[in-house]
């Protein structure tokens, strides 16, 4: 699992975390939701040491994300962040690659080009393998993102905002597939998601967070309800049911 205890953080002098406590049970697809503002992100690149830590401790299982070593944290838990543009000039399957550089420190051998392909497959990049990333559009450049990501074969995968830029279809190929991992792999997956009804269908476990605070966490049933939702995000918000699993309206 993942432990989050105490955690509290300032940029800039400005809180933006208070205290947070919580946990991310292992063998489960958790999703990040809340408000945009509320922390998710600052938080998930805390777990996955994209900024140091201020105040409070971290363990991915088991591993102290503040002291231990890169490349031992690196074989256990992936983090995907927002993506940034820098590294446009690199071909789909050279960044693809870079997920296996935890495991062969610079010398690839055929297991991890074999990885790689497998990648580029499970999110039908193939064809796209040997164009740049400003060569592809959005939806295809996130895909290799967390094709990367997916390559690192890891223990824990977390990915912040992974539905960005992707249609109906990759968009529920992908969850699909993070279901895969945890149910069939055995993996623990963490996500950032802005639209709820992916968390509804897909997610065992939600962690809302509001003005830098957990507001709720529970099964996706528990979280994801008419009261819960509509003072998470100031609006009116109704839940019907859909397959057994809840149903988020928000249209007016
Ligand atoms: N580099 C930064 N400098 C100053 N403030 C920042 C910085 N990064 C984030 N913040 C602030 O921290 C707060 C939390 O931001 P964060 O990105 O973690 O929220 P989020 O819940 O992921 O939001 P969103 O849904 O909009 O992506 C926001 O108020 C944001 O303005």
């Amino acid at each position: 699992m993942i432990q989050i205890q105490g955690v509290s953080h300032a940029i800039g002098g400005t809180p933006i975390l208070h205290d947070i406590t919580t946990t991310l049970p292992k063998g489960r697809l958790t999703a990040l939701i809340g408000p945009n503002g509320a922390g998710k992100s600052t938080l998930l690149r805390l777990v996955g040491r994209l900024e140091p830590l201020q105040q409070g401790r971290i363990t991915v299982a088991g591993h102290d994300v503040a002291t231990t070593p890169t490349d031992r944290l690196a074989r256990v838990m992936a983090i995907l962040g927002q993506q940034t543009a820098i590294a446009s000039r690199l071909r789909l399957a050279e960044l693809v690659a870079f997920g296996r550089w935890p495991h062969h420190k610079g010398r690839p051998g055929p297991q991890d080009q074999a990885q790689v392909w497998l990648a580029l497959k499970a999110f039908a990049l193939t064809d796209l393998a040997d164009r740049f990333l400003d060569e592809v559009s959005g939806g295809q450049a996130q895909r290799a993102h967390i094709a990367m990501a997916w390559a690192q074969d890891t223990d824990w995968m977390l990915l912040d905002e992974p539905l960005n830029n992707l249609d109906m279809s990759h968009a529920r190929s992908l969850m699909a597939r993070l279901r895969g991992l945890v149910d069939q792999g055995g993996r623990s997956v963490a996500i950032v998601v802005h639209e709820i009804n992916y968390a509804a269908a897909w997610a065992d476990h939600v962690i809302a967070l509001k003005g830098g605070r957990v507001v709720a966490q529970g099964t996706a049933a528990e979280v994801l309800t008419e009261a819960r939702l509509s003072e998470l995000y100031e609006t009116p918000i109704r839940v019907g049911t859909h397959q057994g699993r809840p149903l988020v309206l928000h249209h007016a």
